[in-house]
């Protein structure tokens, strides 16, 4: 599954970039504003931050919201106090587009991610020049080599690469490259299982002064408060807030625990 999502974007890229060269999306890229330090703003705090997802579909839930308004929902996730918002931008099975993304990044001033699945330089690029401040990075789906040079070319462009893990083996991979933020997703990419604790079975292999943050599997604000005593500095939700009604007060509960 995890392969297949991989080859469908990277075929969706290869269109795309039949209509739009390299050479323009990296004029793009360089004629945005600078990127946020989403590091910074992602730092360990005394509190439990939240990046919120703006989410239509995934391949194992199916359809979960409409969102005909991204920004309208990102606007309302950064009044409930979101630290970050990632936008889906896999269209075949997640339904999400690049253009929800530079939607999003017009209406909110916390740091974009651009969660996709990402495998060559011109999917950077476009983050780049759709705003994103952030780019999922993630570990299963690449070899060393080429995780290495697509963690550089993300830094290279002053965004902050989101590697994102799901063994043992996977996070000292993303140790090896110096990743300062590291994802640990419940959700494995090739079968759809959820594991809620793993998280905090890897939790304690990566390295204090890194932002450790825990993927999926948030459904209420006790989920919440087992990743933080789990060691969570930041917690990634989707499909509780797009489904729950009034996003607002989900999240201000969420941060409240
Ligand atoms: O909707 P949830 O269970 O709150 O999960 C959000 C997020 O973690 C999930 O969408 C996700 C984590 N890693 C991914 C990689 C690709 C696509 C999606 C994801």
């Amino acid at each position: 599954m995890l392969a297949e999502l991989v080859a469908g974007a990277l075929e969706d890229a290869t269109e795309r970039r039949s209509v739009r060269s390299l050479a323009a999306v990296e004029a793009a890229a360089e004629a945005k504003a600078p990127a946020l330090d989403a590091l910074a703003l992602l730092a360990p705090a005394d509190r439990v931050k939240i990046i919120a997802e703006v989410k239509r579909a995934s391949p194992s839930r199916g359809d979960l919201a409409d969102i005909a308004d991204p920004a309208e929902l990102a606007g309302l996730y950064a009044a409930g106090g979101a630290s970050a918002i990632s936008v889906l931008t896999e269209g075949r099975r997640f339904k999400g587009s690049l253009a929800d993304l530079e939607a999003v990044r017009a209406r909110v001033e916390v740091p974009v991610l651009r969660k996709d699945f990402i495998a060559e330089e011109y999917q950077v690029l476009e983050a780049r020049a759709a705003g994103a401040d952030l780019v999922l990075l993630i570990v299963a789906a690449l070899d060393q080599p080429t995780l290495v040079r697509l963690h550089e070319f993300v830094l290279s462009l002053g965004m902050t690469p989101l590697v994102e893990t799901h063994d043992a083996v996977e996070v000292s991979r993303a140790v090896d490259l110096g990743a300062g933020l590291i994802g640990v997703n419940a959700r494995d990419l090739s079968t759809f299982e959820l594991d809620s604790d793993l998280f905090g079975r890897l939790a304690e292999r990566i390295p204090t002064g890194t932002v450790k943050i825990a993927e999926s599997a948030v459904l209420n604000a006790a989920d919440v408060a087992h990743y933080r005593a789990a060691g969570a500095d930041v917690v990634l939700v989707g499909e509780a807030l797009v489904t729950n009604g009034d996003p607002v007060a989900t999240l201000k509960e969420f941060l409240s625990v």
